[in-house]
Parts: structure tokens; C-alpha cells; sequence
């Protein structure tokens, strides 16, 4: 059995003309936070959207926890156990913060959302520690006074904050996040820094794309830097912050 949560490797994909991904693979072993870097257009996102089934892969062998993985379609991926939040928040938002969680963990449930709706006993008794699990959720990520709230009138950060707590709801094996701190100023970015070591100080592994190389290195475990489609190098913090090529990838200013 492999030591990885996460072990990808070979993967391709090409839209038309251009090679995206070329050879591209990723190892990530239990509890770590894993950070995927790179300058604009080194294939960050489209190594994600393949990740998590968003983008068919024309090649590249995916396992999670040692079992293989189709990464064929969003659902099958959150199924195999990988819950994502995207970089444009998608929340439902006129519905609240505690239905926004509940919906996330219906994904789990024995009566689905239509035992829910047509309200069998067992169901109502899922019903209730569904609700109670999801304010659990809120009360972690720090929004739990708000879960009544519309979804659409809470802050920016709180509103990332929720799509966390909805992926959370899964209870994922992986949790990839697709650059968490777009658009937080520093105040909100320090505390989703802190959200996220609590995240893993609870035994959880992420995965996130993100922007701000700082946040980065005082974060990551360890991190994949890509660029052009290749990654160029991988390791921990301290050694990505010395490599030669990402310095030049980061310089160089191509893209
Ligand atoms: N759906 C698509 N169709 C065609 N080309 C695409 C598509 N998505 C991405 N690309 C191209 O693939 C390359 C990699 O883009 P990608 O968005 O994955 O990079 P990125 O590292 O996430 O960049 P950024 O940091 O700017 O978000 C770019 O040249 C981009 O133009």
C-alpha cells in the first residue's frame, strides 16, 4: 500500500494547439498541506480542474488513499473522498449558512435530499444530526453565530470561510482549495491562515492553488511548482525558495 493520500503522476491534457500539462504528476501523503505554485498560465488550474474531474486528462494514473480513481466527473471525484472550493465562490446564496453546510453533508446521507424532503422518521432523526453537525462546522470555521444568515449577505471571507465548512461537510479525505485568499485583505488572510492550520492540526490533508507565494511557504508542508505546463520543482519551502528554476520562473516574468 502507498505511504501517499494523494499519488498522480503522467498526467497530459492538451486544449488544441497547446500542450497544457505535460508528464505532470503530484505525491501527497496523509495530514500534509500541499501547495501547487506557479507564474500565470503554468497549468495550476488545469492540473486542479483534472484533479477533481472538471477537465477530462488525455493520459495520467490517479489514486487516493491507495485505491485508484476515475476522475471522470466532479461526483465521482467527491465521492473516491476529495472536496473542493472553487476560486469564484459558489455557494447558494439565498439560502443560509447552515443550509449551505447541509447541503454539502446531504452528499453523505442514507436518505439523500429526497428521504429529507418527504420527512420519514429516519429521516427527520438524520435530519436533525445533519443540522447539528453542520453548526459544528460553522462554529469551526469561526461563523457559527451567523448560520441563519443568507449566504449572500455574509462578508467575503466569511462567505470562503463557509465554502470550506460546505466542502468539510463531506468529510473528504482530501480537501482542495483553489486559491483561498483571492481577494481577502490581510487582516481576513491571516485569519484563513490560521483556519487552515486548525484544519490540519485536525488530521486533514489539503491541497490548494494559491496566488500569494508568501502565505505559501509559511503554510505548505511541501510544495509543486509548475510552469509551462512541466513542474519545474518540488520539495519543501525552504528548498522551492532557493531552486534556481523557480527563481527564474518567478523572475523571468514570460508568462
Ligand atoms: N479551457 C481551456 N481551453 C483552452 N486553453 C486553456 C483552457 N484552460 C486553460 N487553458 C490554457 O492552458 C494554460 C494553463 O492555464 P491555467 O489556467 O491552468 O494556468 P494557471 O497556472 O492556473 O494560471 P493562473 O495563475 O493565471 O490562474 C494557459 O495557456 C491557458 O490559456
Amino acid at each position: 500500500m502507498s505511504d501517499y493520500l494523494l499519488n498522480i503522476s503522467g498526467v497530459n491534457k492538451r486544449f488544441g494547439g497547446l500542450q497544457a500539462l505535460t508528464d505532470v504528476g503530484i505525491q501527497i501523503r496523509p495530514g500534509q498541506v500541499y501547495g501547487l505554485i506557479g507564474p500565470n498560465g503554468a497549468g495550476k488550474t488545469t492540473f486542479f480542474n483534472v484533479i477533481t474531474g472538471l477537465y477530462q486528462p488525455d493520459s495520467g494514473k490517479f489514486e487516493l488513499a491507495g485505491k485508484p480513481y476515475s476522475p471522470s466527473a466532479p461526483h465521482a471525484v467527491a465521492k473516491a473522498g476529495i472536496a473542493r472550493t472553487f476560486q469564484n465562490i459558489r455557494l447558494f446564496g439565498e439560502m443560509t449558512a447552515l443550509e449551505n453546510v447541509m447541503v454539502g453533508r446531504h452528499v453523505r446521507s442514507k436518505q439523500g435530499v429526497f428521504g429529507a424532503i418527504f420527512r420519514h422518521k429516519a429521516a427527520r432523526i438524520e435530519e436533525a444530526a445533519i443540522r447539528a453537525r453542520a453548526q459544528e462546522l460553522l462554529d469551526f470555521v469561526g461563523i457559527g453565530q451567523f448560520a441563519n444568515r443568507t449566504a449572500k449577505y455574509l462578508s467575503y471571507g466569511d462567505q470562503r470561510r463557509l465554502e470550506i465548512a460546505r466542502a468539510l461537510a463531506t468529510d473528504p479525505q482530501l480537501l482542495a482549495l483553489d486559491e483561498p485568499a483571492a481577494g481577502m485583505n490581510a487582516t481576513e488572510k491571516l485569519a484563513l491562515r490560521e483556519l487552515l492550520v486548525k484544519i490540519k492540526n485536525e488530521g486533514k490533508t489539503v491541497l490548494l492553488i494559491e496566488h500569494d507565494v508568501k502565505l505559501m511557504m509559511g503554510l505548505c508542508d511541501r510544495i509543486t511548482v509548475l510552469e509551462y505546463g512541466k513542474r519545474i520543482a518540488e520539495g519543501v519551502p525552504a528548498e522551492i525558495q532557493k531552486d534556481p528554476a523557480v527563481i527564474a520562473a518567478y523572475l523571468g516574468g514570460a508568462h
